[in-house]
């Protein structure tokens, strides 16, 4: 069985020399440094990562990727191909934030996933409902409807981290029993469309922290942490950390 995957989502925060402190710090601390756990950092950061990663089992993960899979003439754009070419291994898609700022809609995030598995990375898909839907009963309707993206690219390997919107950021973890329902109802959802061959990992991410790790990461629906603000510092990511380790 694979292990629990831990990995952090810097967002838009960074710079160099913090940068070097902090991966630094990661490497000396053996619950981090690991195989299982990586770093989503923004694009100019990602040499830096694989920089400071290399020889260790850390993973390199970018945040977006381009829709566009060939190289050309799409100003400011990031390609799989060139995130592949500098060592990324995991590439987050469709994030809540991407899809609100940026409206990311299923017909982009299908061409994002393509061009993510064409270039020989692992998708890291993310879906989940906002707190209207939530209180009005519709997570499974809404979080259904995003899955079905995953149609572009079944029978590949990919990953699905729900992170429901309203526990982003916001210190409102999702209780285990909504955790649970939920990663049922995706891992439901995706053995049925794709098959059993379909080993997912579903990852929870929303205000996960060093003190509600061991709860979230016990529950065997759950394959592991998106981790957003408790990744940029050392100590209680490394506690998250330590929390999967003690699940293998
Ligand atoms: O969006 C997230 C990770 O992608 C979750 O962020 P927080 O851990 O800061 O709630």
């Amino acid at each position: 069985m694979q292990g629990k995957l831990v990995l952090g989502n810097w967002k838009m925060n960074g710079r160099h020399a913090a940068n070097l402190a902090l991966l630094q710090a990661m490497l000396a601390d053996e619950d981090i440094n690991r195989a299982g756990v990586g770093i989503a950092a923004p694009y100019p950061y990602l040499a830096q990562l694989g920089a400071v990663f290399a020889g260790s089992q850390l993973a390199v993960a970018a945040q977006d990727v381009s829709r566009y899979a060939a190289d050309g003439a799409f100003t400011g754009e990031v390609s799989a191909a060139m995130l592949s070419d500098i060592g990324c291994r995991y590439v987050l898609i469709g994030h809540s934030e991407r899809r609100q700022y940026f409206a990311e809609d299923d017909a982009c995030l299908r061409l994002k996933l393509q061009a993510a598995v064409a270039a020989g990375l692992v998708p890291v898909y993310c879906v989940g409902e906002t707190l209207e839907e939530r209180e009005s009963g519709r997570f499974a309707e809404v979080v259904g409807e995003q899955l079905k993206a995953l149609d572009a690219i079944a029978g590949q390997g990919y990953v699905v981290a729900y992170e429901p919107v309203w526990a982003i950021g916001t210190g409102r973890v999702a209780s285990i029993e909504q955790i649970d329902e939920a990663h049922q109802l995706i891992l439901g959802r995706v053995l049925q469309c794709h098959g059993a061959s379909a080993s997912i990992r579903v990852l929870y991410g929303g205000s996960v922290k060093a003190d509600n790790a061991d709860a979230i990461l016990s529950l065997a629906s759950v394959g592991g942490a998106l981790v957003g603000g408790a990744s940029l510092e050392v100590k209680g990511f490394g506690k998250i950390c330590q929390s999967a380790k003690k699940t293998l």
